[in-house]
């Protein structure tokens, strides 16, 4: 790999990123979500670096002339990596454009700066598979993403308590076990199968509703949605046990309003993590920002105060405490309703956007790549009868079905960016020493776009995900659901949605691209989503 930059690059150097260079570089968006350490408001800093503004300190790392450099005898620390200044990121950002495609900068700072450098928020970033592993191979007893302040100041603010992605240290550890039970397991998944069948034949037959509405009889617009539905329909029922009905015709106003306070949300974190904190009352963004939080946790609030008083009079009658999710952690753990509020709210909004935007790319990429969908029938009708739904076994033996999730995950990371806080080591990262308390950001889009890892890494090929006798990719290539301990808890429960309806999805239907609609791209609003709502034919396979 080149890079462009070498040491006697300067400021005009930095301003020269021609419009078709849509590629850059960084952290942000995720850090909403996933950290909020990467810019510190409160004058700690991570790293010892002094930034100048709009100046690169560029003293070899990633490039050849950097092995051969003075200074490759000493150990190489912090100060040797090159650096962004968080004013070139404002530019990059605000005046290029790269706000809503974060993913892009990822690849543009890679090829700019090489697999390593600080990058503008004092934090190191990191776009390689084999420094991501570096760091996840030293990750810590409580893992830390950093701090998660501004996601803690909405509860702070309506007295909820904190849920997995806030709580930190010993306290985190301890929820993580009772969340993890009965949720992270294979096992323990496969349980939900059921549940989720039933939720794949409503939104099977909601396509049908669907394309029975629309002119030509086999199209559905802006499937993102209906997925967004489909997403909270599942994740409600596994957590709740209750159907919302957001398959029906007939949607439910308030589940609408979820969804749209979710995008809300999200939408301004960004501006939430970048604005100084006086501007708040002055633009719109923080008033927004607070807005989705309240519309999210309301909804969630009233379904779980719904299953309280249902639990409640079971309990009152002496009734079995037979259930699934929330049964459990109202009626077999010793959580608080603060507690419970907080960490099924996030588990409820963590299982929308995620799964939903996944399948929106992988039928996207499928209605692209027909022999692809043909080979995935293929597998699919190998399952009989046909007039049987698949259970979570039979999904999870389809290799060629998982293999299709996998390369859609890696080509759209829909957490494109994560990060860890290494608290209490020093560490070494690409032959460089890291003090403790050092923040790093993985660049996931980058990452799992690594040419060195992934042959042609734009390019959908799910057979490179087979384990039949090929040599597979690093597996640090595509972490999609994270790393270790602090890992995704719903990654099965996620997996076997998808699995089910993708499975169920191809066995009925062909699904077909709108000629008219042209390239999808995908924007950061911190989860990858497409730019633009995507229209698909779903035709009859008779
Ligand atoms: C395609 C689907 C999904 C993807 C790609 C995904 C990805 C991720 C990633 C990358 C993380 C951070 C992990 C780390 O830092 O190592 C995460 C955390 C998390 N995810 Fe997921 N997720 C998905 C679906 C779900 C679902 C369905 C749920 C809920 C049931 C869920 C709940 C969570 C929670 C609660 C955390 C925070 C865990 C912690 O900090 O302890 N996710 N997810």
């Amino acid at each position: 790999m080149k890079y462009m930059l070498n040491k006697n690059h300067n400021q005009a150097s930095l301003l020269d990123v021609t419009g078709e260079q849509w590629i850059c570089c960084s952290t942000l968006v995720m850090a909403a979500w996933l950290s909020q350490t990467l810019v510190q408001r409160n004058g700690i800093r991570l790293l010892p670096c002094t930034v100048a503004a709009a100046r690169l300190c560029y003293r070899g790392a990633g490039s050849a002339s950097s092995a051969h450099s003075a200074l490759q005898d000493k150990p190489r620390t912090v100060e040797d990596l090159p650096h962004i200044s968080f004013l070139e990121l404002i530019y990059r950002m605000v005046f290029q454009g790269f706000y809503s495609r974060l993913h892009e900068l990822q690849i543009y700072n890679k090829k700019r700066y090489g697999p390593i450098y600080r990058d503008g928020l004092k934090s190191v970033s990191v776009n390689t598979p084999k420094l991501l592993e570096e760091i996840m191979r030293n990750d810590e007893k409580f893992p830390c993403r950093g701090d998660m302040s501004l996601w803690k100041e909405y509860r702070d603010m309506r007295g909820f308590g904190y849920g997995p992605f806030t709580e930190e240290g010993k306290r985190w550890y301890n929820l993580r076990v009772v969340l993890n039970k009965r949720m992270l397991h294979p096992r323990d998944s496969a349980q939900y199968g059921g549940v989720i069948n039933d939720v794949v034949t409503d939104f099977t037959n909601r396509i049908y509703y669907l394309r029975q509405c629309s002119p030509t009889g086999d199209l559905v617009t802006n499937v993102a949605n209906e997925l967004y539905h489909f997403s909270l329909e599942g994740i409600a029922s596994i957590l709740f046990e209750t159907r919302l009905g957001c398959l029906e015709k007939e949607i439910p106003a308030g589940t609408q309003d979820f969804i749209n306070a979710i995008a809300e949300m999200f939408s301004n974190s960004m501006a939430v993590v970048v604005m100084p904190k006086w501007s708040r009352n002055l633009l719109p963004y923080w008033r927004r920002y607070i807005a989705g939080w309240e519309g999210i946790f309301s909804f969630a609030k009233v379904l779980i105060d719904k299953k309280i008083e249902v639990i409640q009079q079971r309990v009152d009658t002496n009734q079995s405490m037979e259930g699934e999710y929330l049964t459990y952690l109202l009626s077999n753990t010793q959580m608080s309703t603060k507690d419970v509020y907080g960490s099924i709210t996030e588990l409820l909004l963590a299982g929308v956007d995620t799964t939903s935007n996944t399948l929106t790319w992988t039928l996207y990429l499928l209605s692209k790549h027909p022999q692809i969908q043909h080979r995935l029938y293929e597998e699919v009708s190998t399952f009989s009868p046909t007039d049987q739904n698949p259970s979570s076994e039979v999904v999870t033996r389809m290799p060629y079905l998982k293999a299709v999730i996998k390369e859609a995950l890696r080509m759209y990371p829909v957490v494109p960016l994560n990060a860890r806080l290494i608290s209490e080591k020093n560490i070494t990262v690409g032959g460089y020493q890291f003090p403790e308390k050092t923040a790093f950001t993985f660049n996931h889009y980058a990452i799992s776009h690594d040419e060195d890892t992934f042959s042609e890494p734009f390019t959908f090929k799910p057979e490179r995900w087979l384990r039949d006798g090929r040599e597979r990719p690093n597996p640090f290539g595509s972490i999609p659901f994270g790393y270790g301990v602090r890992g995704c808890v719903g990654r099965r429960i996620a997996e076997l949605e998808m699995y089910l309806v993708l499975f169920r999805i191809i066995r009925l239907f062909e699904i077909k691209p709108d000629p008219t609609l042209g390239e999808l791209r995908c924007i950061n609003r911190t989860v990858l989503i497409p730019d633009k709502p995507l229209t698909l034919y779903f035709v009859d396979r008779g």
